[in-house]
Order: C-alpha cells, then structure tokens, then sequence
C-alpha cells in the first residue's frame, strides 16, 4: 500500500524505443542539458530530482533504461518498483508509437503490475521539434484513452518543451493513486537502495560484477554498468533486491546489499 511517507521518494522509469529521447527527457529534467550525440544507453542509469507539486515535497528517482532489444534482459530486472513508468515515443517515428503496447506489456510483466490499467503510466511523445510528424496527437491521446486513460504530454527535450510538466504530472498520479487508496499494484521492494558504493569482483574482469558511480553537481549521477555474460548472474538479480528505504531526504542512495552483493560468482 502506498502511504504518506512512501510518496516521498517516487521511483519514476522511462521506456520505450531505442532512440526516442529518454536520456535526453532525463538530462533535459534533471540538469537542464541536451545533447545532439547521446550514447545508447546501456542497462539502466537514474538520477534524482526533488521537486514539491501541489505543496508536496517529493525526491524523484527517475530511471532511464536501454531502448534497444538488445540490452532487453539488463533492463527488465530494474521495473519492480516503480511507481510510476513514463511510457515514451518519437512523434517522428510511427513505429515506437505502434510499439507503446510492448512496452506497457513487458513493464506490467516485469514490475508485476496487477492491473496495469490502474497503475499510474504516462504517455511522452517526445521530439515535438521535428520537421517530420508521423504520429498525430489524435491519435496518441485516441490511444491513452483506449488504455486506461493514460496522461499524454508533447515534448521536446530538445528545447524543453513540457518536460517538467510532464514529470510532474507523473507525480501527482502517483500521489493521486495514493491518496485514493488504489495502489496497491505497488510491490514492497520498492526502490533499488544503492548505498553500496563499488562492488567488484576479483581481478576486475570478473563476469560478476557491480559497478556504481556517482558524480557530483545538484544531482549525482549513478550509473549501473552491468558486465556481459548475464546469464550468470541475472537471474540471481531480481530475488536480492531487498526492500528499500523509503521515505528518507536527501541524495541517499543505497544498494541494499549485503544481500545484493555480486562480487561473490554465480
Ligand atoms: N530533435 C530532437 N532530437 C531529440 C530529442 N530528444 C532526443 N533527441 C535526439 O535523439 C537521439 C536519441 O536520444 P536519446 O535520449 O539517446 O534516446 P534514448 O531513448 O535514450 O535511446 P536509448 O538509450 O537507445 O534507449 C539523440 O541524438 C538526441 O539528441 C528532441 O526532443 N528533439
């Protein structure tokens, strides 16, 4: 059940196609930046914003995670958790629009959404600045109402257009599906704790490890670079995210390790 003091650190994910600018919403966000030349992500990176809506004073933890099917099996095991998934396409690209569906489908398998009708998703159809629409806005918001009344919002990282709007509305469906008692799709281990700082494993090049990294500015910057060979330790992934702290202040991360410790081998 979500509950008052839950609200105040959201745990927040972006999906959808490799190449519709979840990074760039995320940068665009949090530091205020966008860049024309944007690696693929690769497995999942979050940073944190705190923000206050409608008198609220929430700490958001968004996660951005690899569009491409590729780094498929390195995201799927961040979804549990979340609180709310930001379900996003290109409106230059007709495809990542048609592919909105398998996304909503995967995150609602992965996160073990009951209802996925009921549980907070947010529609972004990102790059507004386009010269080549292919989606159009009858369309999507045609496809949010069909779905479950999904929120749908139009922007542009590029030159940030609607994006905080669009995060704060993410934030009031949350607080919104808490204050009427309808949360409870949300599982109990809530946010990864990431207070771990580098768990590696021996030699550096061994196939088990963890590698966490923070830089500084107003927001750390955490990536999780996860190593090849996943099948030795995926499946050990899921089953040791323990449950997370929530409801403290703060840029406090922490992987809740001992448990999670992937130094150790399969
Ligand atoms: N014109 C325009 N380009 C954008 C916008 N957002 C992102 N881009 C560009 O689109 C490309 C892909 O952006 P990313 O943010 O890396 O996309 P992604 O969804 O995170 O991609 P993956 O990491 O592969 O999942 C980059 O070249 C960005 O500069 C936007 O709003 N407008």
């Amino acid at each position: 059940m979500a509950t008052a003091n839950k609200s105040s650190l959201l745990k927040v994910i972006l999906l959808g196609d490799g190449g519709v600018g979840k990074s760039s919403l995320m940068n665009r966000y949090v530091a205020n930046k966008f860049d024309t030349h944007l690696f693929h992500t690769i497995g999942v990176e979050f940073l944190n914003k705190e923000l206050v809506v409608d008198g609220r004073s929430v700490t958001l933890q968004i996660w951005d995670t690899a569009g491409q099917e590729r780094f498929r099996s390195l995201r799927t095991p961040f979804y549990r958790g979340s609180d709310c998934c930001l379900l996003t396409f290109s409106l230059d690209d007709g495809q990542s629009f048609v592919n909105l569906a398998n996304w909503k489908k995967e995150f609602a398998y992965y996160a073990d959404v009951r209802d996925p009708d009921r549980f907070p998703f947010v529609v972004l159809g990102n790059k507004l600045d386009a010269p080549e629409r292919q989606v159009s806005g009858e369309d999507a918001r045609r496809w949010c109402r069909d779905n479950g009344g999904h929120a749908y919002f139009e922007t542009s990282a590029k030159e940030a257009t609607n994006v905080a709007s669009a995060f704060e509305e993410a934030v009031r469906r949350v607080l919104l599906a808490a204050s009427e008692d309808r949360a409870d799709h949300l599982l109990p281990s809530d946010a990864v704790d990431l207070q771990r700082k580098d768990v590696r494993g021996g030699g550096g090049s061994s196939v088990n490890q963890w590698v966490f990294r923070t830089s500084g500015g107003g927001s750390q910057r955490n990536r999780l670079l996860l190593t090849p060979d996943p099948a030795s330790w995926l499946p050990r992934l899921p089953c040791q995210l323990s449950r997370g702290h929530r409801g403290h202040r703060g840029h406090r991360h922490s992987l809740n390790a001992p448990e999670f410790d992937l130094s150790k081998g399969a």
